[in-house]
């Protein structure tokens, strides 16, 4: 079991001992269940249920990376038959290590892909390109960035026998893409949907309505037990569910109306690095590296 599924597992036994604390051992059960639906449950002595987990996404390998400056998230997803592999949202600064892994790993990247054109930090996928050849980088056709592939709604990324397909969610920015594995285990939100939070809209064509209707209309209706993985958290968190986020989301469970209101308000600094890392990013984080 690797660490950011043991950290994605206590939220959920957090969840389940308050309903037992409750007195609802049932509903516990079932609220566990929902929440991690397709995982190994298994009875574990007579106080209830324990779980063991393995991986989610059938056979996938799969690590979740943490750039601590930027508080960024990349991904790796693998085939482990034919070796090929994803990178989500790699950070310029984090690329040697993203390299390690990979060659450690045994892996042959294939393509490494922007959620969006990022505005806080410098994608590293132009580096990567230099330094593993063959890798092919995308972003969203609406990006206005360059890339190997431009990736439009519908697309699929496929790596070996899995592949994550593209839906766009616009809203944070025009470019932004959430990337759903084929089993619909697990959706890379990019800034659209964070944990119990959402992506700014006050830069870089932020629209607050069009953001509410990408996550209502795209991320939402994904099933309740589909595994959230935002580009940044800010709190240590580190995944989501579907079930959780339209339960708990406290910017996305309010109206249109009142959600508007709520962007309007965030009161954010601007990203450090905004003035560099946009030029940068709409050519691949290539610009005066
Ligand atoms: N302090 C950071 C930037 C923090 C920030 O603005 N984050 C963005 C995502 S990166 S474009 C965001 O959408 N935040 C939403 C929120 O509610 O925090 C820096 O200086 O880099
Ligand atoms: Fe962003």
């Amino acid at each position: 079991m690797n660490s950011a599924v043991l950290k994605g597992l206590k939220p959920a036994v957090a969840y389940v001992l308050r309903l037992r604390a409750a007195g609802d051992s049932r509903k516990a059960l079932d609220g566990f269940t929902q929440l991690y639906r397709g995982w190994n449950l298994q009875k574990v002595g007579e106080r209830g249920y324990s779980a063991r987990m393995e991986h989610a996404g059938g056979g996938v390998i799969f690590r979740q990376l943490f750039e601590p400056v930027s508080c960024t998230y990349t991904y790796l997803l693998a085939d482990p038959g034919s070796k090929e592999a994803v990178l989500i949202d790699p950070v310029l600064e984090t690329v040697d290590r993203d390299v390690k892994l990979i060659d450690e790993l045994g892996l042959k990247l294939k393509v490494a892909v922007n959620t969006h054109c990022h505005a806080d930090h410098i994608t590293g996928t132009g580096l990567l390109k230099k330094k593993l050849y063959g890798t092919k980088s995308a972003i969203s056709r609406h990006s206005g960035a360059k890339a190997d592939i431009m990736l439009s709604d519908g697309d699929s990324i496929t790596f070996g026998k899995h592949c994550l397909n593209v839906r766009n969610t616009p809203g944070h920015t025009d470019g932004c893409v959430t990337l759903v594995t084929g089993d619909q285990s697990m959706a890379f939100t990019g800034d659209a949907l964070l944990i119990r939070g959402c992506g700014r809209t006050d830069f870089q064509q932020g629209c607050s309505k069009t953001l509410y209707n990408s996550v209502h209309t795209q991320i939402f209706s994904l099933p309740g037990h589909c595994l959230i993985y935002p580009a940044h958290d800010y709190k240590g968190q580190t995944v989501s569910t579907v079930y959780e986020e339209k339960k708990f989301n406290p910017r996305l469970t309010k109206s249109l109306e009142e959600f508007v209101k709520i962007m309007a308000n965030l009161n954010l600094p601007k990203p450090a690095k905004i003035d560099v890392a946009v030029p940068a990013n709409l050519v691949c984080g290539l610009h005066d590296v």
